[in-house]
């Protein structure tokens, strides 16, 4: 069970954030621009501190104010995944998958390398650098790199909104397997309707730094996401 509940000014802006969530599956934070999802995630994974409240995963106090809690975040056993893929571009695939993974003491590791290479069908890529990979293949292995971390969590900040609609449909795929096939609570950024209505068990909607609404999945989803304008075609000189 995910359980936040966190307040921070930061300049003129104030979070102020509380909702729940499920122990597996993605929860999904959806909002305008500016309106506070980083910030969100930011806080639970440690980046940042809030000024007030608590954030419990999983029966883990990872932060309370009122305890004087204020986990680091390599003690917080959070994956992130960013939507630019963050690789070591000096490493190999196969290092940067390894690189967090060996942090993490063998009795607390729950995801075996080979599952997770298969999972993402990344075999073939092991030994390049990332400058030789093409985008969708960058966040299949940033995916990669965040789950070999035996994570207790998952934050996943706009994962595919550096890609093409291609690329996107290329990963869109693997995230959901990965939901499928692991029991891992997930919050998910984003501001694709379409993303957060293939994944989400859960919606919280987000508007100028407070949690506005949220819905759960016996309730209609589509309801909360407002229809998106469809993108006006690119005019070409001929
Ligand atoms: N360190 C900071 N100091 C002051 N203001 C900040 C700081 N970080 C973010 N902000 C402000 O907080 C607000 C929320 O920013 P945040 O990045 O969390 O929004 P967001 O919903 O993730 O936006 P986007 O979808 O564009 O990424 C913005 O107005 C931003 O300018």
């Amino acid at each position: 069970m995910i359980d936040i509940d966190i307040q921070r000014q930061q300049g003129d802006f104030q979070v102020n954030a509380r909702f729940t969530g499920n122990d597996s599956g993605v929860t999904a934070l959806f909002g305008p621009s500016g309106a506070g999802k980083t910030s969100i995630v930011n806080m639970v994974a440690g980046l940042t501190p809030p000024d007030a409240g608590h954030i419990v995963i999983n029966e883990r106090r990872l932060f309370d104010s009122s305890r004087k809690i204020n986990l680091a975040p390599e003690k917080r056993r959070i994956g992130y995944i960013f939507q630019d893929g963050r690789l070591f571009p000096h490493l190999s695939v196969k290092s940067n998958l390894t690189y967090g993974m060996k942090q993490v003491p063998v009795s607390q590791r729950y995801i075996e390398f080979d599952t997770v290479v298969e999972l993402l069908g990344i075999a073939h890529l092991l030994e390049r650098r990332p400058a030789k990979l093409s985008g969708g293949e960058k966040q299949r292995v940033a995916i990669g790199r965040g789950l070999l971390s035996s994570p207790a969590m998952l934050l996943m900040d706009e994962p595919l909104a550096s890609l093409d609609q291609d690329r996107k449909l290329e990963v869109l795929p693997f995230i959901r397997r990965m939901c499928r096939e692991f029991s891992l609570p997930i919050l998910y950024v984003s501001h694709s309707r379409d993303e957060i209505l293939t994944l989400a068990s859960r919606v919280i909607l987000l508007r100028a730094g407070q949690t506005v609404e949220s819905k759960n999945p016996t309730e209609n989803l589509e309801t909360l996401l407002p229809p998106q304008p469809i993108a006006p075609k690119l005019c070409v000189n001929e």
